[in-house]
């Protein structure tokens, strides 16, 4: 009784929002990236519930969302600071905490998957959710590098299936990249782009290739920062500096890559090089590999390439 009650509020809740707009949103993962699609999605007036495998993480997750809620309340209403207060008290309130993600997206509109850099993983909690979540809610993915086909495989609604791959820091990076695959419809790929745009993006459209666009012009060139390092050409600071002040970038390759976590990183070029084993581009590298068997992840763990004064 109980399963069909709820397929039957399934379907209702689905007819039921199938033209509206995006309302409900769930991000999945409550680390660097999904906190600050969470706050965009909240701060743009959506509904957001931000889901982690662990209740600190998801409190972490708000806290570091009100912290930077603070900072843009203050660009948006420098002059009005009873309206700053109201704009950070309206984003705050519309913020879910959850550690239940079956739970959480019983009634959403899109799911914005933010987790680890893992296939098999991203995988599973796709399955999972696809029996649970409404036939009408659409599935996005996050990732910087992992085939948006492979992953949207797991589903039955390849049809409702998107990459939406934000920019670090997402409250400041302009940037989503959405990416299609052949089976995402054009009503999927239509209200995301709406949706994109709603919440302040500037959207540009790709192929499912690998690294969409930006990352598969970076990580290139974030690999071969790396060789020059470890050729002993320059050093870690001049390279950056050199970047900075010669190409024009607002951080250096070794700053990027401990801002961006040298995890991630590492499992982004791991998947590449597992993919691509004849592209000597991707090959890893053995000084990102020992940063994080040390657990220097970058600014994440306070240390990485650089050492980061703890906040
Ligand atoms: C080792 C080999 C392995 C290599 C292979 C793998 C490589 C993998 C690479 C890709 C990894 C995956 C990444 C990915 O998928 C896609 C990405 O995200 S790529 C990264 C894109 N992002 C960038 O390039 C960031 C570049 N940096 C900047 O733009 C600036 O440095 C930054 C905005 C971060 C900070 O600006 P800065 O001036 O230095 O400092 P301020 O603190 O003054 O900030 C300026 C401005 O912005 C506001 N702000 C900053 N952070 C936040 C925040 N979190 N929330 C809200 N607002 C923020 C701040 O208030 C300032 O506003 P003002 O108006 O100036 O007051
Ligand atoms: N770090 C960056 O600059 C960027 C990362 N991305 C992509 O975004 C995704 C997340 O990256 P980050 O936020 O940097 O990683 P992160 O490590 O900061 O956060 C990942 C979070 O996912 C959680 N998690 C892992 N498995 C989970 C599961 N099964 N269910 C719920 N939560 C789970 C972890 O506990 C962690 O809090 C990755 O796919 C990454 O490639 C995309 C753009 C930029």
């Amino acid at each position: 009784m109980r399963l069909a009650h709820a397929t039957l509020s399934r379907k209702l809740s689905s007819s039921a929002c199938i033209n509206q707009s995006i309302k409900n949103v769930v991000v999945i993962g409550g680390g660097l990236m999904g906190s600050g699609i969470a706050q965009v999605a909240a701060q743009s007036g959506q509904n957001v519930t931000i889901v982690d495998l662990d209740r600190k993480v998801v409190e972490k997750a708000q806290n570091a969302i009100n912290t930077s809620l603070q900072r843009v309340a203050k660009k948006l209403f420098k002059d009005d600071l009873a309206k700053a207060d109201k704009f950070l008290t309206n984003s705050m309130s519309r913020l879910m905490l959850s550690t239940n993600p079956e739970e959480a997206v019983g009634q959403s509109d899109l799911v914005v998957e933010a987790i680890v850099e893992k296939l098999r993983i991203k995988q599973n909690l796709f399955k999972t959710l696809d029996t649970v979540a409404p036939t009408h809610t659409i599935f996005a993915s996050n990732t910087s590098s992992l085939p948006i086909g492979e992953i949207a495989e797991a589903t039955q609604r390849k049809d409702r299936f998107v990459g939406l791959h934000f920019f670090n820091p997402v409250p400041v990076m302009k940037l989503l990249e959405v990416i299609r695959i052949p089976e995402t419809s054009d009503d999927t790929y239509n209200r995301v782009m709406d949706w994109g745009k709603s919440v302040g993006k500037q959207t540009v459209t790709c192929k499912d290739t690998p690294g969409f666009i930006v990352n598969r012009l970076l990580v290139p060139y974030m690999m071969e920062s790396v060789r020059l390092l470890e050729r002993g050409d320059a050093t870690a600071r001049d390279i950056d500096t050199a970047m900075k002040l010669g190409a024009g970038y607002p951080m250096g390759p070794f700053e990027l890559l401990d801002y961006v976590g040298l995890d991630t990183s590492k499992f982004i070029i791991e998947g590449w090089a597992e993919k691509f084993p004849e592209n000597p581009l991707f090959k890893p590298v053995p000084t990102l590999n020992r940063l994080v068997e040390e657990g220097k992840l970058g600014m994440k763990t306070g240390e990485g390439f650089y050492k980061y004064q703890k906040k």
